[in-house]
């Protein structure tokens, strides 16, 4: 069996090709990084270090990867493969869309076979989102085609993979915890075997309570940690203020959540609680600037802070910590993202609420809009007195 995993990266390595791998399938990954295709091609096996106190090196083996601007002998594995998945970040999906497109037309040229692609992207209806992509490059006939043939089954995946220092390029330290969970009601052929994965017929309520708590709160510590001048999660988490902002979101999105999904309080409490533990992981050592990256992705309306903002608001939830956290991040500074540059120079030129309405579509005159300027206006005192 082949599996084509787009993405080599921190979440493909530490996370869906270890796992696909202990499924019996032959990994081969996709990537535009040159020096990490030829080190996976060199030694075709890689180690995965879990983040607990003398845990044991675990050996990912026959694998294979594939430079992307190879697209001929990446549509040809496609051609041949049991499944697709892709973790590269959800602007890069459209870039990717094309391999995948002419992977599949190959293949429906041949004899006819099931496919299932799915996007492990930190985002709502990513496997969907990459199917648009991908028919936009394909004939009307291929599109007919595909549609008996192909599926793009959304999912939900949570395993906290820091960025990785190490002298072997290839070793990946994860945290030990993992979800992967797939809607299955979009499966098409067999449902695939593999150990971990979770199958559930409605995947809403799985990946908004894991977007909404395990992201909103890293999200919350990130902006705020920045701010506060922490640089890893776990130090940042020690700070009163930021553990009273963290659990104060975590409970607007929580009654969010109960309300429209109708968790147990208890069992989402214990959610929560589980979660501030794995954020907690000194020896992750996560950097705030990496769970902080992409402002203007995660300021969208319906990502981690602006989505359950707005739908808290709705309903009469209180929005207050989400709020705070929104100011954060359209503060955030750092020079390394270029999304954050784009927020600056933009609120430099045409001031906070310009930039507000525009990468969050919250007005200034909203009673959110309120919420978050009030809270932009604290921050930039409190950091202009430090
Ligand atoms: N790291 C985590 O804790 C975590 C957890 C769950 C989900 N995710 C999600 O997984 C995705 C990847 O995150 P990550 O942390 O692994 O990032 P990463 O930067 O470590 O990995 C992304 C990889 O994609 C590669 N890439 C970029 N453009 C490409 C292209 N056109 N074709 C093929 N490969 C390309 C990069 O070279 C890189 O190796 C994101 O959507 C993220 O939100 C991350
Ligand atoms: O990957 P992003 O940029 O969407 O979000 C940053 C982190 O919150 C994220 O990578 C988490 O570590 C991960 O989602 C945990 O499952």
């Amino acid at each position: 069996m082949i599996a084509v995993h787009f993405g080599a990266g921190n979440i493909g390595r530490g996370f869906i090709g270890q796992l696909l791998n202990q499924a019996g399938y032959e990994v081969v990954f996709v990537d535009v990084n040159q020096e990490l295709v030829d080190e996976l091609n060199l030694r075709q096996s890689y180690e995965v270090q879990l983040a607990t106190e003398g845990a044991p090196l675990s050996q990912v083996t026959g694998v294979r990867a594939i430079l992307g601007k190879d697209i001929e002998t990446v549509a040809q594995t496609i051609a041949q493969a049991d499944l697709v998945t892709t973790a590269v970040g959800p602007s890069i999906l459209p870039h990717i869309a094309g391999a995948i497109a002419e992977g599949i037309s190959k293949r429906l040229a041949g004899e006819a076979r099931a496919l299932n692609v799915i996007a492990c992207e930190n985002m709502i209806g990513g496997s969907q989102q990459l199917k648009g992509y991908v028919y936009g490059f394909m004939s009307p006939e291929d599109q007919s085609k595909a549609d008996e043939w192909v599926a793009f089954p959304n999912a939900a995946v949570d395993r906290i993979v820091p960025l990785q220092k190490h002298a072997d390029k290839l070793r990946v330290t994860v945290e030990p915890f993992f979800e992967w969970v797939v809607d299955q009601s979009q499966i098409k052929g067999e449902v695939p075997a593999i150990e971990g994965v979770t199958y559930v017929s409605d995947l809403a309520p799985y990946i908004e309570r894991k977007l909404f708590t395990v992201n909103t709160g890293h999200a919350v510590i990130a902006y705020l940690g920045y701010l506060y001048g922490y640089g890893t999660i776990d130090e940042a988490l020690q700070d009163q203020e930021i553990q009273q902002a963290i659990r104060g979101a975590l409970q607007e999105t929580g009654e969010l959540l109960q309300k429209k999904y109708h968790f147990e309080k208890e069992t989402h409490e214990a959610y929560v609680e589980k979660i501030l533990g794995r954020y907690s992981n000194r020896m992750l050592a996560d950097h705030v600037t990496r769970v902080a990256r992409s402002p203007i992705r995660k300021l969208s309306p319906n990502d981690r802070l602006v989505g359950p903002a707005t739908q808290c608001v709705e309903r009469g939830i209180s929005a207050e910590y989400l709020g705070l956290a929104i100011a954060a991040a359209l503060l955030f500074d750092y020079l390394e993202d270029p999304e954050a540059m784009q927020i600056q120079s933009d609120r430099k030129q045409n001031g906070f609420a310009h930039a507000m309405q525009s990468y969050t579509g919250i007005s200034e005159e909203s009673p959110l809009g309120a919420i978050v300027t009030k809270h932009a206006r604290t921050l930039q005192d409190r950091i202009i007195s430090n």
